[in-house]
C-alpha cells in the first residue's frame, strides 16, 4: 500500500527557560499512514498525542526525526525541514487540522472563515459561499452566529466551526485533535458520518480520540501512546 506519510524517530523536547528544565514530550515515534487510511491515537492526558499532530502540521518543530509527506504540490518532502512558504501552501491546499482551539484571522466572521477554507482549496467565490453554508448548516451552527466574529463562541461552537472550515475543502490529509470533545451525541454522529464520507473519497486521516466507541469502524489502526512513546 502506498504511504502518504512516513514518520521516523520523531521526538519533541521543550526547554522551560525560567525553570531551566527540559520536558520530553514525545519520543522516538515511528509510524506510516497509508493513502486513504485512518490511524487513531489514544493515550492518557499529557502522554504526547497532540504534540505528535502538531509536529506533523508544523505548529511545533520536531527536535529529531522526519515526517515525510507525499504531497501533490512538491512530491515527497520532509515537513520538519520544509520551508515556511511550502508549509503555508500545504496548509492551504492539502492539509487540514481540527482542534477545539480557534485559529482565525481577526475581524473574520464565522461564515467568511469557512468560505476562506473553500477558496484556499480552489473553489470560485460563488461555489465557496454555497459550500460554506452547507457545512455550517451540516454542523448545526445556528444561523444567528454565521455573520459574527467567533471569538465569543462556546467550545462546542468553535469546534464545529473548525470542523466546517477543515472539511469544506476535503483535504488530502486531515489531522484531528479530539474532534468530538464537548459535542452532543447527535453532532458526534454527524462528525463520524462526514469523516467516513471523506475517507471513502480518499482523504487520509490521523485522529486523537478519547471516546474509543466513536472510533469503532472508522480507524484502520489504533496506536496507544504512553509517556511520549508508542506502546
Ligand atoms: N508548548 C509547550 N511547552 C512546554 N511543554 C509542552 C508544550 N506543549 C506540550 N507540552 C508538554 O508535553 C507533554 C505532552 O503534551 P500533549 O499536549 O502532547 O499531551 P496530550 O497527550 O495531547 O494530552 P491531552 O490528552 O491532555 O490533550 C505534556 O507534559 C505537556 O505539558
Amino acid at each position: 500500500m502506498e504511504k502518504i506519510l512516513e514518520i521516523q524517530g520523531l521526538s519533541k523536547d521543550f526547554f522551560l527557560h525560567e525553570q531551566k528544565r527540559e520536558i520530553k514530550s514525545c519520543r522516538d515515534i515511528s509510524f506510516a499512514l497509508d493513502k486513504g487510511g485512518f490511524i487513531g491515537i489514544v493515550g492518557t492526558s499529557g502522554a504526547g498525542k497532540s504534540t505528535v499532530l502538531r509536529c506533523i502540521y508544523r505548529t511545533y518543530l520536531a527536535t529529531t526525526g522526519s515526517v515525510i509527506y507525499d504531497s501533490l504540490s512538491y512530491g515527497k518532502l520532509d515537513l520538519v525541514t520544509a520551508s515556511e512558504r511550502q508549509i503555508i501552501h500545504l496548509r492551504k491546499a492539502e492539509m487540514g487540522y481540527v482542534s477545539q482551539f480557534l485559529s482565525i484571522l481577526p475581524r473574520t466572521t464565522a461564515r467568511q472563515h469557512v468560505i476562506n477554507g473553500a477558496l484556499d482549496a480552489g473553489f470560485s467565490y460563488e461555489e465557496a459561499s454555497q459550500k460554506a453554508e452547507e457545512m455550517l448548516r451540516y454542523f448545526k451552527l445556528h444561523e444567528n452566529l454565521w455573520d459574527i466574529y467567533p471569538n465569543t463562541f462556546s467550545g462546542g461552537e468553535k469546534l464545529r466551526l473548525n470542523l466546517a472550515h477543515a472539511m469544506v475543502k476535503a483535504p488530502r490529509l486531515l489531522l484531528l485533535d479530539e474532534p468530538t470533545a464537548s459535542l452532543d451525541n447527535h453532532t458526534k454522529r454527524l462528525v463520524k458520518e462526514l469523516l467516513a464520507k471523506l475517507k471513502s473519497e480518499g482523504t487520509s486521516m490521523i485522529g486523537i480520540f478519547h471516546d474509543l466507541e466513536f472510533m469503532e469502524g472508522l480507524c484502520d489502526k489504533v496506536y496507544n501512546i504512553s509517556q511520549g512513546t508508542f506502546c
